[in-house]
Order: structure tokens, then sequence, then C-alpha cells
């Protein structure tokens, strides 16, 4: 086997989640534990948690998969089941699709990559391409594709955050190029200053590196904090000065949680707004269906954008994509109906709108929620999600569980989730799977689990938080 594959890591669905469903398992074949089910809090994937799913967006999805539904002998019982502007969707949709069991084109169905042009347009006030947008496997797809045409060398140096969503990390290990880790600052609610990107970007350069391209989730994801305009325009200026590709993770941009104090700013919209002195600043923006108030994980749906991205590197970009021939296309659909949902005076707007607007306010509440039973824990201090799905506690362990965690031969805060799963059944990730700062240690939930069990999910880790101190008291 590849060492490369060997040696990557991806903790999201590491370790503790491996026991996590062993143990889900064991539930299943009827064996007792300290607890009923397993609450799955490592992985954003809000239908696993029962979410509920777009009630439009699933009337659409069905017809297109069935299309005999929308044939005229059934119309009568159809308009029974089905809105008028979901059925009319549809059949849009299935004109500009064909047979959605046939191969797409490989950049994705050209009719869906213009409504994302227009969305696009419409969210930042500039025009967009439909042919510098590709359609793909969720986010990941993406992103694994840019990171792999962007390593010419295993001297090709990749900046990334520190907390990092690890399919940066894992993405960049396996084709052998090197993260060049910038840190976020956790006394500044996960702030990021050019200071910190000049130091990151100096060292990678003294150790050989031709660092190639900046990676920026915003929202952050594990912290969950979202960047200002002027910070934006600031990282935009580093990037313009070090000629580096900017890859903007932007699959969280409608968690946005602060939307006064903390709104989302695309980074095209704000590089276009920069002019002329930036005209020729490389931009690739991802997106997903996996997140928002979606969800759509399953579907696989997602995009990115080239912005200033020179023609051949498009038509290499277009080359890679046809190797595997399409994104599937319920994703391609799906990322068609996130970004041109039902409008106002729609049959559906009314329903679409109050299922947005319910999943939004209760993530809401939850984020905070959440938040406040960690700052309440002793030895917990816990920034506010601004957006995303996670929290990112960080927590203070007494020195005779770092000991018992060393004689385990695990990291002290992968022994505390691991001491967390097996007390309560609650599933989160170990900071040490996203990278934090030398000597602090964290772990990552998310506040998913259905907020009628929040209270009980709560007190549970409250629980075990004092029992874990009091067992390794100093
Ligand atoms: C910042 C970020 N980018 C990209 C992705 C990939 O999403 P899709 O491929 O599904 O579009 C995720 C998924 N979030 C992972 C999955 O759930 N929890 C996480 O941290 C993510 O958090």
């Amino acid at each position: 086997m590849h060492p490369l594959i060997k040696n990557v890591e991806y903790a999201v669905r590491g370790a503790l989640p491996i026991r996590a469903e062993a143990l889900s398992a064991e539930l299943k074949a009827g064996k007792k534990l300290n607890f009923d089910k397993v609450v799955f809090c490592n992985i954003g994937n809000p239908q696993q948690l029962n979410q509920k799913p777009i009630t439009f967006f699933r009337q659409v999805s069905s017809l297109c998969e069935n299309p005999e539904l929308l044939a005229p002998e059934n119309r009568e019982l159809l308009s029974k089941l089905y809105p008028a502007d979901a059925i009319a969707r549809a059949e849009v949709l299935l004109k500009n699709i064909g047979s959605i069991g046939a191969y797409s084109h490989s950049k994705g169905i050209p009719f869906i990559r213009e409504n994302v042009a227009k969305f696009i347009e419409s969210r930042d006030g500039y025009s967009a391409n439909p042919e510098h947008i590709f359609l793909t496997q969720g986010a990941s797809s993406g992103v694994q594709t840019m990171i792999q045409i962007l390593t010419q060398n295993t001297s090709v140096g990749i900046m990334i955050p520190i907390p990092q969503y690890p399919l940066y990390s894992a993405t960049i290990s396996l084709v052998d190029a090197a993260p060049i880790p910038y840190y976020l600052n956790e006394e500044e609610n996960w702030g990021l200053s050019t200071e910190d990107l000049k130091k990151s970007i100096e060292e990678g350069r003294k150790a050989g590196k031709d660092v190639r391209a900046l990676v920026i989730i915003n929202p952050g994801n594990p912290t969950g904090q979202c960047l200002s305009e002027q910070n934006i325009r600031e990282i935009i200026d580093f990037c313009h000065k070090e000629r580096l590709l900017l890859l903007a993770d932007e699959v969280y941009q409608t968690n946005i949680y602060m939307p006064k104090e903390r709104p989302f700013h695309s980074f095209k919209k704000v590089l276009l707004s920069m002019g002329e002195k930036y005209k020729d600043q490389e931009l690739v923006s991802f997106h997903s269906t996996s997140k928002g108030m979606i969800g759509e994980c399953g579907r696989r749906g997602g995009y990115f954008e080239c912005v200033n991205i020179d023609e051949g590197v498009l038509e290499q970009l277009y080359k890679i994509s046809s190797i595997s021939l399409c994104p599937n296309v319920s994703g391609q659909i799906m990322v068609d109906l996130m970004t041109n949902p039902p409008v106002e005076g729609d049959a559906s707007y009314a329903k679409y709108k109050s299922e947005i607007d319910g999943i939004f306010q209760s993530l809401q509440r939850r984020a905070i929620k959440l938040a406040s039973c960690f700052n309440s824990l002793e030895g917990i201090t816990c920034n506010a999600a601004e957006g995303a799905m996670y929290l990112f506690p960080r927590i203070t362990i007494p020195q005779k569980a770092v000991e018992a965690a060393k004689e385990a031969k695990m990291a002290p805060d992968a022994f505390y989730s691991m001491a967390m799963l097996d007390a309560t059944g609650v599933c989160v990730v170990p900071g040490s799977g996203f990278g934090q700062e030398a000597g602090t240690w964290h772990f990552r939930s998310t506040f998913l689990p259905e907020e009628n069990l929040f209270d009980g999910f709560c007190s549970k880790i409250e629980d075990f938080h004092k029992d874990f101190l009091n067992k390794y008291r100093d």
C-alpha cells in the first residue's frame, strides 16, 4: 500500500467515532451500557440527528427521481400531493437534465451552473461566469482537486489555519505537499492577524517551501469565527503581496448566528470591491449542500467558483473533472435548489421560509445553550459560535489525568473525550485532531442534538465532567 495512505489521519472519523460506532452496535445487540444511545457530536451531519429535510427540496428531488409521476394521466392525483411550483421546478430541471441516470457534463449540468452563477451574482453584486463554476461531490472533492493540482512537487507548501478542518491536512499529506500552519488566536475569539500570516509564510520559506496558497475557512471549523470585511481585505492584500492563491472555504456561509455583529462577507465580493490593483488576485471559493439549514450531506452536492484563474488552468481542471466523469446528478439538483430556493410569491415560499427560519433559530439557541454549559464547567472556557455548527472548548486537564493518558498512549484531550464517550455515549473529537497551540487541550462538539433532548444532553456532560475532575483531581 502507498505509504502516504498509511500515514494519513482524519480525526472527524478517527478512533473516537470508530469506538462510538462499536458501542452503538453493542447497544443494538442488547448490551447494557451507561447510556441507552450514542450521540454522534463528532460530525456536522444534521439529518443523522433527526433534523428534518426541507420539504420543497425533497418534493422536487422525488419528482426528478420518478418522472413517471409527471405523466398527464397522473396529474390530478399529483396536484393533490405536490404544490404547483415543485411540479414546475421538476419539469424545468428534467427538461435541462434529460435523464438523471445519465452522466452529465463533467463540470456539472450547464443549466445548474448558470443558476449557481445567478445566485453568486445576487449574493455579491458582481457577475459570475458559469464556465468558471465546477459542481462537485460535496465541497470535499473540490478541495482535493485544487490541492492536487497545486502540488507540483513535494516542496510546495499550503498555508492552513490551526485549528483546521482535517480535510486540509489529510489532503495535503496525501499529495505529499507541506502544510504551512498559521495559528488562530483563541483569546481574540479565533481572530487572524496578517502578522501571524507573515510569520507563518516566512517560516515556511525558511524551511525551503514554495508556498503557493492560503486556505481560509470562513465561518471557521472547528472554531466558528466569522471574519470581518476589514480582516478579509487584509487577507486578500496579504495574498496579493505574497502571490498566493486564496482558497476560501465558505460552506457555512448561511450558518451565521450573529448576523448583525458578524455578518458573512464572501471573499469574492470583497475581492471585486477592492478594485483594479487586485484584478489578478486568484481565488477559488467552495460551497456545499451539507451545511446551512439544509444539511443534505449524503447527497454529496457542492461547487467551487474560480476567480481570475488562467484559462489553461481551467482546462486542466476540466480534464481532471472528466476523469471521474461527473458529479452525481442528485447532488447537482440539490445545489440548484440550495442556490435558487422558492422566492416570495411562490406557492412553497411560506413553508420553505418557516422551515429554514425554524432550523436557523434552533441552531442559534443550541449554540448559545451548549457554550454556556461548557463555560459553566470547572476548568473549561469556550468561545461563542459566531457561525458553523461547532464549539471548540478549551479544557484544563489535571496532571493525574495527563499521566493516565500517557499510560493509555493517548493525547490528554483524546483520553478525556474517550472517557466522556464511555460515560455518556456522547462522541466528540479531541482537539488534537484539528491542531491547537502547544500545551492547550480542546475538544470539538457539534450543537446538533435535537433541541428537545438538549437539556439532558448538557446535564450528562456536566455530570461526566465533575466525575472526571473528582477522579483525577491533583
Ligand atoms: C469547513 C468544511 N469544508 C468542507 C467540508 C466538506 O463538506 P462536504 O464534502 O460534505 O461538502 C466540511 C464538512 N464538515 C465535516 C463533516 O462533518 N463535520 C465536519 O467537520 C467542512 O466542515
